[in-house]
């Protein structure tokens, strides 16, 4: 990639191949705007720090204007036909997919991560287009057999209204195509909400969207910096339009997000925090179950709620699993600036992910973990932090309690099937578990014991639009994807007949 005109203030060594795609505007009822107030605030880059652009800083006023926009586009645009819709899904999916380099460099540019795996983001992102596309006219009803033989009773699906969509930093395409694709293929309209630290994927996404013929008011923008974001949430949670909220996001705010949404009863998912414990039984092939941890526990840097956290691994084979382990990561990983291809392992969100992942290795260290391999290093950057491989973790520490959200490790040893599976599922939340063995009966015991919405038996990712994405107990209501993946944003309305 060579050096380039810069549509940002700070130069990046990638040349956009169509910058009409980079807005820092929010889009209410087709028109691309501002902040009524003006206000703007700044988005920086979590490689160095540096200031990429200012933002619209949009505040509950100006959301609530984008609500009374979706719920007008809500009056036509539930009425168009599932064929229409499905086009329309397809042209869009069509569009992500032409300009695939484009959105990975946004990816790459405001989260930090590197541009080979932001390409694989931007497959994942379109992969839920595609599947919803196919889900469009499958939206079927019912017939019921009616206890009065002089009735009959039949179900039709039909669109829910405006739909909030509220969207993390961690996966700034995929989060939005999952929740406002599923929405809108369904036949509401939305109002997004991206995380302040990256908007930009979010807004070339509704662009595409536009291109691809998307009504205007059906899919609208609401860019806001931290400061505004109560405001911005209290008013996507309180107003009568809005009859269902998607979340993605941290447990603390989707608890008090669901609290205020209860007030107007809007139906809400909540796609939440996880703790994934991820198990290697004695039987377990090591070579397999070390490949399958380095996806699960370093994709991202270790930074998605499907992560394993809690790595058990039988006493038999510690030693010998945490040799695999680091000589796995030294093999794997390659560091760098995230816009060089051959680099795979970017930083850290900036400070408060680098924070809390040295919070969590200092409290096991004081504790009596030791460092395996890694370790702290900043040689990469301010925010980097590479893979580290700690032995010796144990209940009571504090990533036993609390996502790390970063590239630890932290090996736990353990003896039995009992053991293990009631540490596993000690937690607050169950969002995916993983583990490998290669014993049939275990593999149905333990994937049934298991309390969480996802497991991964022998392999360390989950995450695909087919497959149902979603948790139990704090990890969250209801599923996305799957096959199933529109009923969540559809009302069900039985029509009784008497003949
Ligand atoms: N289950 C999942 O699918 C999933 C996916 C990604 C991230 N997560 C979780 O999210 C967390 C990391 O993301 P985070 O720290 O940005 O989480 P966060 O909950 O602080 O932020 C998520 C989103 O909520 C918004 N938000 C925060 N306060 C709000 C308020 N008062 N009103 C309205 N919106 C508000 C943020 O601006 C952002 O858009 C982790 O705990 C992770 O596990 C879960
Ligand atoms: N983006 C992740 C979820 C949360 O971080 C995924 O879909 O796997």
């Amino acid at each position: 990639m060579g050096s380039v005109a810069q549509p940002f203030k700070k130069p990046i060594p990638y040349e956009f191949k169509d910058s009409s795609l980079i807005d820092t505007r929010s889009l209410i009822g087709g028109q691309w705007v501002g902040a009524a107030s003006g206000k703007t605030f700044k988005l920086t880059d979590p490689e160095d720090d540096g200031e990429i652009c200012d933002i619209a800083d949009l505040d509950g006023e100006d959301t609530r204007r984008a609500i009374e926009a979706a719920s007008q586009a809500f009056e036509t645009y539930k009425l168009t036909p599932h064929r229409e819709r499905r086009w329309l899904m397809r042209k869009w999916g069509d569009l992500i997919k032409a300009n695939r380099e484009d959105l990975a460099a946004l990816n790459t540019l405001e989260l930090g991560m590197p541009y080979t795996e932001s390409l694989a983001k931007v497959q994942y992102a379109v992969d839920f287009v595609d599947w919803f596309e196919g889900a469009v006219e499958r939206t079927f009803g019912e017939t019921i057999p009616a206890f009065r033989g002089s009735n009959r009773i039949l179900t039709i699906r039909q669109p829910q209204g405006v739909v909030a969509c509220i969207t993390p930093w961690n996966s700034p395409l995929a989060m939005v195509t999952r929740k406002v694709g599923a929405a809108i293929a369904a036949g509401n309209t939305v109002v997004c909400k991206p995380a302040p630290e990256t908007p930009l994927c979010a807004i070339a996404l509704a662009k595409l969207f536009e291109r691809a013929g998307g009504p205007p008011g059906v899919f609208n923008i609401v860019t806001t910096s931290p400061a505004n974001t109560p405001a911005v949430g209290h008013q996507l949670c309180s107003h009568n339009a809005i009859r269902h909220l998607s979340f993605t996001g941290s447990t603390a705010v989707g608890k008090m997000l669901n609290t205020e949404c209860a007030k107007t009863i809007k139906k809400t998912s909540l796609e939440l925090g996880g703790l994934a414990p991820f198990i290697a039984f004695e039987d377990a092939d090591v070579d397999k179950a070390v490949a399958g941890l380095i996806t699960s526990k370093f994709r991202s840097s270790g930074q998605t709620c499907v992560c394993a956290n809690r790595i058990y691994v039988h006493s038999s084979i510690l030693d010998k699993f945490a040799d695999a382990l680091s000589e796995g990561v030294k093999k794997t990983f390659t560091y760098g600036s995230v816009w060089d291809k051959k680099v795979n392992f970017g930083p850290l969100y900036a400070g408060k992910g680098i924070a809390k992942v040295a919070a969590h290795l200092d409290d096991s260290l004081k504790n009596g973990a030791k460092v395996h391999s890694g370790g702290r290093d900043d040689r990469a950057g301010p925010n980097f932090f590479p893979p580290t491989v700690l032995k010796g973790g144990r209940v009571g520490m504090k990533f036993m309690e609390e996502e790390t959200f970063g590239p630890l490790a932290f090996l736990v040893p353990f003896d039995t099937e009992e053991e293990v599976i009631k540490m596993a599922n000690t937690a607050d939340v169950g969002l995916a578990a993983y583990f490998y063995t290669e014993d049939i009966s275990r593999l149905w015991r333990v994937s049934e014991a298991l309390k969480v919405g996802m497991v991964g038996v022998r392999v360390g990712l989950v995450s695909a639009a087919e497959a149902p994405f979603g948790g139990v107990l704090e990890s969250g209501l209801g599923r996305e994807g799957g096959i199933a993946a529109l009923e969540e944003y559809l009302d069900i309305k039985s029509i009784t007949i008497g003949l």
